[in-house]
Formats: structure tokens, sequence, C-alpha cells
């Protein structure tokens, strides 16, 4: 039974730091709870999102302005309007074509400088960007055409490297000082939200026209947003440009530096693992047949080795290891536990993929695992989260890692340079999202098509 006086309830939460399943950590005079018991995960992530709402920004003022009030960050009837638009965008076909040209593309790149040493994961990055630029709103950026990166690209490193800065996090009073970092950071900002809001602009004239024309046709593969566009139209949904603009960076803060991570480590483990490569690419071959081409849908579905690979990495190295922190309206019970309105609550990832009561050799990097039968609690593997607030594009980034790695795996082998940062294991610099340590990832690479 939940009690409901206030100092017991914070009782309850604080004797619960002695017990395993949930750790207390302070962070200035704000208390976090973790949650690590993957039944208490289960518990908790699958309430409802009313109850459970993502905490308030108070990640800087440099986070508040970038992500706005996108589906990342949003609550309520906010977050319920934006989900389901996104839901019904991610739902169309995504177009194979996309990932496999640009993946062409990346070929192209890679080959001009194939005898050295190649940074896969700056290669995923430009890739992974370009598809989503091409899927959220038709753009092309142009950052595998050439070694340069495109100044909006810059831009937007530059920006989500700001948002990341832990003196600006602390001691907010600093964006209000007239700093040059200050007002550098405004003006990228001012440049790359001009660049987003005429490009929505420019496709809300488009639906018009093809209102105006009757020339509306039903097709599956439509950019993000055209696809919200038409349906907040359908529905009688209101979204305003800023509105759009915030959840359009929200995808690309979400879906580009994940994936990007998680094909590098995949990389980096076959690297390593020369047996699993060929086992990987044997499959590939057997499949798809050894010449280069984009794996048809049906072909991809039937890669079970290579998907193997893609969840183990998401299980060892999961890109956000602990989610933003939910603070309860109310009290809610997890478990035996009482956990009182408005604390931090986060989820620990990470803790619950090594988890040895879970996973045998949680330190191993056995993509066979996941091939073998074994049973296991459905929450035991959650890089993408779970219950009414997991990862809206998990599809789409399980896909376009089934299509890059099997095409990589046809058109190279790789190994491990001798001299390679990560020798020993795969080393991350942690921030909000885990990126590779000095973010590289050299590998060499050996054309065999
Ligand atoms: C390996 C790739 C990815 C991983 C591991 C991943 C993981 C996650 C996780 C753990 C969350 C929950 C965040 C939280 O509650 O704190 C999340 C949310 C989200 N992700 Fe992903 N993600 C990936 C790729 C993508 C891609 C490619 C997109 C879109 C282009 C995307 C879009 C989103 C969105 C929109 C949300 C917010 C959902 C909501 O709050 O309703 N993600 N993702």
């Amino acid at each position: 039974m939940i009690r409901k006086k206030p100092q017991d309830e914070i009782q309850e939460i604080v004797s619960a730091v002695s017990h395993e399943g949930i750790l207390k950590a302070n962070a200035g005079t704000i208390t976090f709870f973790y949650f690590q018991d993957v039944e208490y995960i289960k518990q908790f992530l699958t309430k409802s999102e009313d109850v459970l709402p993502k905490m308030k920004h108070n990640l800087g003022n440099r986070v508040k302005s970038f992500y706005g009030n996108g589906i990342l960050f949003s609550n309520g009837h906010t977050w319920r309007m934006q989900r389901k638009l996104a839901n019904a965008a991610f739902n169309r076909a995504l177009s194979h074509d996309v990932i496999g040209e640009n993946a062409f593309k990346l070929f192209d790149l890679m080959d001009y400088n194939v005898e050295n040493p190649i940074n896969i994961y700056d290669m995923m990055q430009r890739t992974t960007i370009e598809i989503l630029g091409q899927v959220a709103f038709a753009y092309k950026f142009g950052g595998l055409d050439s070694f340069e990166t495109p100044d909006i690209i810059k831009s937007y490193k530059y920006i989500m490297d700001q948002t990341e800065n832990q003196l600006h996090i602390l001691f907010p009073i600093l964006d209000k000082l007239p700093l040059k970092s200050n007002r550098l950071y405004r003006e990228k900002m001012n440049e790359f939200d001009n660049f987003i809001l005429n490009i929505i602009e420019q496709r809300k004239k488009d639906l018009f026209k093809l209102n105006y024309q009757n020339e509306k046709q039903e097709s599956d593969n439509k950019d993000l947003l055209m696809s919200i566009l038409e349906m907040s139209e359908k529905e009688g949904i209101k979204i305003d440009s800023h509105e759009l603009r915030d959840n359009l960076v929200n995808f690309f803060i979400a879906g580009h530096d994940t994936t990007s991570l998680n094909i590098s480590v995949s990389i980096y483990h076959l690297a390593k693992y020369p047996e699993m490569q060929k086992k990987a690419r044997d499959e590939v071959i057997a499949i798809v047949g050894n010449r280069l081409r984009i794996p048809t849908a049906e072909q991809v579905k039937e890669l079970k080795y290579v998907n193997a690979i893609i969840k183990e990495s998401l299980r060892t190295h999961p890109p956000l290891a602990v989610l933003i922190p939910r603070q309860p309206n109310d009290y809610i019970q997890v478990g035996p536990y009482i956990i009182p309105p408005k604390s931090y609550n986060c989820v620990n990832i990470w803790h619950v993929h090594h988890d040895p009561k879970l996973w045998k050799n949680p330190n191993k990097y056995d993509p066979e695992r996941f091939l073998n039968g074994e049973k296991r609690h459905p929450f035991a593997w959650i890089p993408f989260s779970g219950g009414p607030r997991n990862c809206a594009g998990q599809n789409f980034s399980l896909m376009e890692q089934r299509v890059l790695m099997a095409m990589i795996l046809l058109k190279y082998e790789w190994t491990l340079p001798e001299n390679s940062i990560h020798k020993e294991k795969f080393y991350l610099d942690s921030n909000f999202l885990l990126k590779p340590k000095d973010l590289s990832v050299e590998i060499q690479f050996k054309r065999r098509i």
C-alpha cells in the first residue's frame, strides 16, 4: 500500500539506497535515484507518461535554446501530439535506396584514402547526417562529397559541442556575460535556425502547391517533415514552424551520434575478431550475393548474424547509458519503494546491460548470445529504452545500420591498426551521449570489390 505522509515516503526511498536495485547520488543540492534492477526498471518505464514526465530542463540555457520544446523533453499534451505525428511519419516505409545511395558515396570518399587508416566514426557521422538530412527534410548537405565539412554541419557540431559545455551548465550566469563565445554561439544558432526554418517554409509551400494542383500522391517514401505536415493537416493537429523546427532538431540530436557510435562499435569489434568479420561477410554474400548492391528489405531481415552484431554492440556500448531523468507528479510505487514527487529518477541502461545476473560473461563481446535462444528478462536489453517514451526512431536506425553494415562488409575487409588508441578496449568519452575517445576510431580498410 502506498503511504502518503511525505516524511515516510522520503525515508522509504532513502533507505532504498542500501539495496541493490536503486542507487542514490547527489549533484549539488539535487538528489538523483538511479534504477539498476531490471524488474524495477520495467515497472518504472511502463508507467504512463502522465505519471512520470521527463524532468524540466535544467541542463543549461544552451540546451534549452537548441532543443527547444521538442519531443525529447516535452511532456503532456504537447508530447502526445508530437509523438503521434512522429510515429506516423516513421511508420512510412523509409527508403532503403536513400541509405544505399549514401553508402556508395561513402565508399567513393573512403577509396580516396583507403591506403591509410580511416576514422570510421567521422565517416559514420558524415553518412548518418547525410541520410538524416534526406530522410528528415529531403535535403542534401554534401558531407560525403569531399573531406571538407559543409559550413552548416560545422555550425551544428559547434552548437552541439557548446550545449555540452559543463561550465555553462553549472554556472548559467556565464550565458549572460558579453563573452566572445556567447556571441559566436548566438550567431551559429541563428544561422542554423534560419536554415531549418527556410526549409520548413519551402516544404509548406510545396504542400500547398500539391493540394492546390490536386496532385497529392500517396507515396510511402516521403520525408519526415512532409509526412508531419500532411498528417497535421489531415488530423487537424496545429503545429507551428518553431515547433516543427524543435522536433527536426530533436530528431538530429537523437538520431545522429547514437547510430554513428553503434556502427563504429560494430566495425571495431569485427576488426578485433576477424572470425566474426568473416562469418558476417559470408552471411551477407550468401543472402545478397558477392556483388556490391543495396540489399532489399527481405534480404536485410534474413541477416541474422549481422543483426546479432548490431544488438551486441548496443548491449555492450549503449549510446545513451543513462536516460533523461523523470520527475513524478505524485508518489509512485516501484517494487517495495515509494518514490516522492519531483524527485529525479534515472534509469541506468549501462548497468542492466552489464549485469551478471542477466548476462553470462557480460564483459565479453559475443553476438551469439542473441542467436542461441537464451531466455532473458524483457527489459534486459533496453538500448532504445522501453514503455511509452521509447525511441521513436528505433526501426529506422536498425534498418540503417543493417543496410550500411551489409554494404561495408561486401565492399571492404578491415583490421585494427597496431597503434590504435583502442587497442585494449573501445574507450569512451562520456557525456549526455557516449562518444569514442578523441572522437576517433581508426581502422585500416582494404577494398575487396
Ligand atoms: C542506435 C541508435 C539509437 C539509440 C540507441 C537511441 C536511443 C534512444 C533512447 C534510449 C531514447 C529514450 C531517451 C530518454 O527517455 O531519455 C530515445 C528517444 C528518442 N529517439 Fe532514439 N535512439 C537511436 C536512434 C534514433 C534515431 C535514428 C532517431 C530519429 C531519427 C531517434 C529518435 C528518437 C526520438 C524522437 C526520441 C524521443 C521519443 C519520445 O520521447 O517520445 N532515435 N532514443
